[in-house]
């Protein structure tokens, strides 16, 4: 049980903490036709009048795929320990299965490199929401056959470059994988089908069941972990209507994937609330999906305000805008949330490890002048949100590192280009990326391990 760190001054991280940017494969990567690549359902996507903020696309975005190098040395100027990143499915195995691409596999086995000699440990995610769109044509995740697939993926990938990447993270918030890509629709592939999302909730955790053997079986001596898209339930009011309300957001947004991967089941109040929307599915698959993991990943924007809601069935539960300070998102800034979510995480399912694996703020920034960026409200979130996880850690949370979003400004999913996270600036112009003054404090920070005015 890991203990308090009451040796650590008040800002103070430390002196192993882990400190990087992550990014996402389809977000950054750009040359969408390149090398072999096949076809993503994000592609497809966004390629489909009507899905994306002025029609955007990451058939360039950030071009990352060819200015690799150049990217590196904006995280060296970081002093970043580490670079979370996602590998694109379809660059491997462009049928989704089968064939192996070389070049696609050349690409991150020349990024691990490079990463390495700047004395960048590489985190990889295998699945940023890119699934390759001859897997979707077969039915996609509400298919099982698409967790096998997943398997096989990550067979190949953790062959090649297992040796060298020792932290893998297999999947990228299956809860918005799930919800948005088969209920809502708002992101790939577009699908509007409710009775779906359970069905692919489950497979999603098979996936990753499945694959942390063969990551552990390939890449010897590696940290595995998966990453969960978390927030922290608040009752808008204190009756006891509101008090359960959030519960169930609480079960519906956390507890359906925290559950049956740290407790060996799915949550018995959900399953009540979620009534016939559960999949049937072989008890067997619970032993799979609980596979032990080295570490949770943890990506926390904001937290969630309910009330009870006599609508919105099965869950009954509202969201309440409170008043505060809010993101281009409209997500409220609240560091107390990620406090209370990192010692509740803990206290109720004492993870090995936790890594904040995204966290940070959109806002409209204006372009450079005289090269500079100012971000001030970046700063400040960013400060605030570091403060109550050194406030986690020194009240015992085994938190170990964290990663901020983004390393640049880039592909935000259906809001496009429209949405800028980065530390760095993009002039989709031109490519050039411009450090903000958030990255330019957030260097401080990490050089000196301590949070910085
Ligand atoms: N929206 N937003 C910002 C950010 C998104 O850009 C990432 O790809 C996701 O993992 C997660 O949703 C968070």
């Amino acid at each position: 049980m890991s203990q308090p760190r009451t040796d650590l001054a008040p800002g103070r991280f430390p002196a192993d903490f882990t400190w990087g940017t992550a990014t996402a494969a389809y977000q950054i990567e750009g040359a969408v036709r390149e090398d072999g690549r096949g076809v993503s359902i994000w592609d497809r996507f966004s390629h489909t009048p009507g899905k994306t903020h002025n029609g955007d696309t990451g058939d360039v975005a950030c071009d990352h795929y060819h200015r690799w190098q150049g990217d590196i040395e904006l995280m060296r100027r970081l002093h970043v320990n580490a670079y979370r990143f996602s590998i694109a499915w379809p660059r491997i195995l462009p049928e989704g299965w089968g064939r192996v691409n070389p070049p696609g596999l050349d690409f991150y086995d020349r990024l691990v490199d490079g990463l390495l000699a700047a004395g960048i440990t590489p985190w990889v995610t295998l699945y940023h929401w890119d699934l390759p769109q001859a897997l979707e044509d077969r039915g996609g995740w509400p298919n099982p056959d698409t967790s096998k697939a997943f398997a096989e993926y990550a067979d190949v990938v953790t062959r090649r470059l297992g040796d060298r990447v020792k932290h893998w993270i297999t999947l990228n918030e299956p809860w918005v994988v799930a919800f948005l890509g088969y209920f809502t629709g708002e992101h790939a592939p577009g699908r509007k089908e409710p009775e779906s999302y359970l069905p692919v909730v489950h497979n999603l955790l098979l996936a990753h069941g499945l694959a942390v053997p063969v990551i552990r079986e390939n890449s010897r001596d590696s940290q595995v972990g998966i990453t969960l898209n978390l927030t922290h339930a608040y009752p808008a009011g204190d009756s006891a209507e509101d008090e359960a309300a959030a519960k169930r957001l609480d079960g519906f947004m956390n507890r359906w994937f925290l559950d049956p991967l740290f407790t060996g089941g799915y949550p018995r109040d959900m399953i009540d609330v979620f009534g016939s929307w559960v999949p049937s599915f072989d008890e067997s698959d619970l032993g799979v999906i609980g596979a032990p993991l080295d570490f949770l990943g943890v990506n926390y924007y904001s937290p969630s305000f309910v009330q009870h809601s006599e609508g919105n069935p099965p869950l009954h539960v509202e969201q309440v805008r409170v008043d505060g300070e809010y993101t281009d998102m409209g997500w409220l800034v609240y560091p107390q949330g990620l406090y209370d979510l990192l010692t509740r995480l803990h206290r109720d399912y004492s993870p090995a490890a936790i890594v904040i694996t995204e966290n940070g703020a959109a806002y409209p920034d204006e372009p450079p002048v005289e090269g500079r960026v100012h971000d001030p409200k970046r700063v400040e979130y960013y400060a605030s949100h570091l403060d109550a996880a050194q406030r986690a850690i020194r009240d015992g949370v085994p938190l170990r590192g964290y990663f901020a979003w983004s390393l640049m400004d880039n592909f935000e999913w259906a809001f496009g280009y429209s949405k800028r996270f980065g530390l760095y600036y993009v002039d989709y112009e031109t490519l050039e990326r411009t450090i903000k003054d958030s990255g330019l404090w957030y260097s401080r920070v990490v050089a000196e391990g301590q949070l910085v005015p």
